[in-house]
């Protein structure tokens, strides 16, 4: 059913190229971008600061199509298509009449280029936490806008068939800039209806918004973008958290509008994803803040080493996986979840044993973070059904919420979104909150409280363990991990160093490792990773996934692990990882 859904949309990708090169403005033979041999620094910083990017010769033709890639940490992708955007100084600045974008020839950067990134979450989005669980209630009158009214607005259906919009109804020869601009109009609903097709979010447009799954919501991100009609669109990491399915209509989507320059398209990748075929050329950063461009096999010949051709399997272990025991953490005898008609699980049955490794599997909007939801307490739904829902050895209902939330350590793209970037909240205090599972940091040295809500024992047992493993997560998932640095005085200076800077300033990928280290801290008994590895480098990815293989879960702590890659899981086969799929509403092992 999902194989033939899915060939049905190849298909009509096939028979209907988009045919959007008559929004093109600017159909010129001139260098997309063109960057003479320059510098590139923060905005506001002097040129006596050392820059970001140094030596950068970098042209962009018409017939190219490019991808950036990093071999370093410390987002310096994003960084450097940032630099396309304005976000940074290059000095010296390409010189008119062609600039930065030669093929605009005149047209207003700002309106015909644009960036959109999958890699983290913008900046400056706020200090308080953003409740994600809304999502799983009664929809609140706030949260009602659909899709289409929140993306599309201008795209949304009158009510009413005589509430039309005034212009539809003006003649031409009374305003004949309005018929232009219905003309317009028309042409973008058409290419709308498209786009949505193709990327298979028809039947979600009139949802709540807030109702979407994280794939849905990204693929119409991409479709707002596309219908804004750029001349250059930049995406970093598009894929991120799209299904096998998707991921090939995105890149087939992608790689026909580049076909017809409309609009020129930029991809940022990171050095594990697999490179798109139809791709010609590659701007690989290396660790010192150069930038190697060319075309792609000539990179790749060069620079190979510094760069993997995909993901590593994941290596034997040299001890033998831990036995599974009998204990379940979770429970669950036929757990429903219907939002009306809506049935989004159904009769699900899943035992999870201390010890035991899952890959939680399912197309996006099979209903995998409901699943969670309904694991972690946080959906009401939970209570109703906590008959079904043996959690920890109790029903669901008989767990005040908080103390679940301390026996399950948790990443997910809904905390990452939801996390609290306030001034002041440093990287230890982050981690410590991963003791409670909440998001205000406690306690004197900021380790959180005890199950009873007091503060704990100064001194005591708790405490200095608490400390002592705060230490331990912080040195084996720090800076110098990422480098595939061992252990040494000056890599726990740096680890020193680290804890102490402010998490609203790190790169997104250094975000994400730091929500990896609040959700092991603790050594909860249920860790669940949910696309853990986002917006992280490769370096970062393989120092977590070495961790988690080694001393990072111990005896009596189970995982479950949600990913689209098979190679994300840090464990193979091999190593006893157990498969749960969700398919049309319904769960079963593989
Ligand atoms: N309040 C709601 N009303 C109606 N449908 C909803 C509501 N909340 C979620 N859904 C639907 O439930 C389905 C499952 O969503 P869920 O987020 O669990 O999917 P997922 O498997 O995690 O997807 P992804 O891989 O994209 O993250 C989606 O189709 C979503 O639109």
């Amino acid at each position: 059913m999902l194989w033939s859904r899915n060939n049905r949309l190849s298909q009509r990708l096939k028979r209907r190229p988009l045919q959007l090169a008559h929004f093109s403005k600017a159909s010129s033979s001139k260098p997309i971008v063109h960057i003479p041999k320059s510098s590139i620094y923060s905005l506001g910083a002097g040129s006596s600061t050392k820059p970001l990017f140094h030596g950068v010769s970098w042209t962009i033709q018409p017939d190219e199509a490019w991808v950036i890639t990093a071999t370093s940490s410390g987002g310096a992708k994003t960084q450097l298509l940032q630099a396309l955007t304005g976000h940074l100084r290059i000095h010296p600045f390409p010189p008119p009449p062609g600039g930065l974008f030669p093929f605009l020839e005149g047209l207003d950067p700002y309106h015909h280029v644009d960036l959109v990134s999958f890699a983290h979450r913008p900046r400056g989005a706020g200090g308080a936490f953003y409740d994600y669980t809304a999502r799983y209630g009664a929809v609140r009158e706030e949260d009602k806008r659909t899709l289409r009214e929140t993306f599309f607005p201008e795209l949304a259906k009158p009510l009413h068939e005589l509430a039309l919009p005034d212009l539809l109804v003006r003649s031409e020869r009374d305003a004949p800039q309005d018929a232009e601009h219905v003309k317009k109009q028309e042409a973008k609903s058409r290419l709308f209806e498209k786009l949505t097709d193709v990327l298979g979010l028809g039947e979600f447009l009139d949802l709540p918004m807030i109702a979407l799954s994280n794939g849905q919501t990204r693929r119409a991100r991409i479709v707002k973008a596309l219908l804004e009609q750029p001349e250059l669109l930049i995406l970093d990491e598009p894929l991120t958290g799209l299904d096998i399915a998707t991921r090939s209509h995105v890149l087939g989507l992608l790689q026909s509008l580049h076909a017809e320059n409309s609009p020129h398209i930029i991809l940022g990748m990171r050095p594990q994803d697999p490179i798109p075929d139809w791709t010609t050329h590659l701007a690989l950063i290396r660790k010192d803040g150069t930038v190697h461009t060319g075309p792609k096999e000539a990179i790749l010949d060069a620079e190979g080493d510094t760069l993997h051709s995909g993901w590593t399997a994941p290596p034997e272990v040299s001890h033998k996986p831990t036995k599974e025991a009998s204990e379940a953490v979770v429970h669950l005898s036929g757990v429903n979840v219907a939002y009306g008609d809506r049935k989004v699980l159904k009769n699900i049955y899943w035992d999870i044993h201390r010890n035991s490794r899952w890959h939680l599997i399912g197309s996006n909007g099979a209903g995998k973070t409901t699943l969670l939801a309904m694991l972690t307490g946080e959906h009401p739904q939970s209570y109703t059904q906590s008959s079904q829902m043996k959690l920890f050895s109790r029903p669901r209902a008989k767990w005040p919420t908080p103390h679940l939330q301390a026996r399950i350590g948790r990443v997910s793209p809904e905390m990452n979104n939801g996390f609290p970037r306030r001034r002041g909240m440093t990287v230890w205090d982050a981690v410590g909150t991963g003791f409670e599972g909440n998001f205000t940091p406690r306690g004197r040295f900021k380790v959180g409280f005890g199950e009873d809500g007091s503060p704990l024992e100064e001194g005591g047992e708790e405490e200095r363990w608490r400390v002592r493993r705060m230490w331990e997560v912080i040195r084996a998932l720090g800076p110098a991990t990422w480098r595939g640095e061992g252990k040494s005085t000056a890599e726990a200076h740096e680890a020193e160093a680290f804890s102490q800077k402010a998490f609203v300033d790190l790169p997104g990928g250094e975000q994400s490792i730091v929500l990896l280290m609040r959700a092991l801290v603790g050594r909860p008994p249920l860790v669940i990773l949910d696309e853990a590895w986002a917006g992280m480098d490769e370096g970062m990815v393989e120092a977590a996934k070495l961790y988690l293989r080694e001393d990072g879960l111990e005896d009596g702590q189970a995982c479950i692990v949600v990913s689209h890659w098979e190679e994300e899981v840090p464990w193979g086969r091999t190593d006893g990882v157990r498969r749960f799929r969700l398919q049309e509403g319904f769960g079963n092992e593989e």
